[in-house]
């Protein structure tokens, strides 16, 4: 945090339950040299990781299914969310997060992801960044159901499409998640599949 424009005046904690939410007050230097005070909420649950399972020569791809919480509040009807796996880090570094991720959620135990994107989802409101890979899969490394983890109450489905489906299913609005279209796009323009 080096911005000479920003100075913070307090950092007080809202909630800190599962996540930490905080409301920060701070100086802001807008472009005419005058300050202003601002207050901003910020929500904190540490970064993320995600990642598009691929297949080359069956053209297919590895997505998972999931109950949302937070987005059947909004909208979504059922709460089920179509995404590519995913998950935080805690406290892995993002490639030791995704191989675990992956092998939890999908059952294939993938050695070499590749790292393609770095991106703030929501920074007006959420402090997480996502770490984006890729890695092709095949049935050699496939090692369980997947399914994710009992004790975290996961109830993952993990579905194999074709890739010209799943484009399609984002055009008809069934893959909604912003994640799943960036690496799916991602494979689109790169002409992985
Ligand atoms: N009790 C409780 N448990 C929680 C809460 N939030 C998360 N958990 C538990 O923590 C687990 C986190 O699972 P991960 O697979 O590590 O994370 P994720 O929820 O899939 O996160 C991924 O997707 C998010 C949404 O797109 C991303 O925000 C995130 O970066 C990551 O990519 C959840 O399954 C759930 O068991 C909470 O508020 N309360
Ligand atoms: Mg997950």
């Amino acid at each position: 945090m080096s911005n000479p424009k920003v100075k913070i005046n307090s950092i007080v904690n809202l909630s800190n339950d599962w996540y930490t939410l905080d409301k920060i007050n701070f100086d802001y230097q807008t472009n005419n040299g005058t300050w202003q005070t601002q207050s901003r909420e910020s929500y904190d649950r540490g970064d993320g990781a995600a990642i598009l399972l691929y297949n080359s020569i069956k053209k297919t791809v590895i997505l998972t299914k999931q109950f949302r919480m937070p987005s059947y509040l909004n909208a979504n009807n059922d709460g089920m969310m179509i995404e590519v796996c995913a998950g935080l880090l805690d406290k892995n570094d993002p490639i030791t997060c995704i191989i675990k991720e992956a092998e939890e959620e999908t059952g294939y135990k993938i050695s070499n992801p590749k790292k393609v994107l770095e991106l703030y989802s929501t920074p007006g409101a959420v402090t997480e960044k996502i770490h984006y890979f890729i890695a092709e899969y095949n049935n050699d490394l496939k090692v369980s159901n997947g399914g994710g983890l009992e004790e975290e109450h996961e109830e993952i489905e993990v579905m194999e499409l074709p890739f010209s489906k799943a484009l399609k299913m984002i055009s008809s609005g069934e893959i909604c998640d912003a994640k799943t279209i960036i690496l799916l796009q991602y494979a689109q323009i790169h002409k992985l599949i």
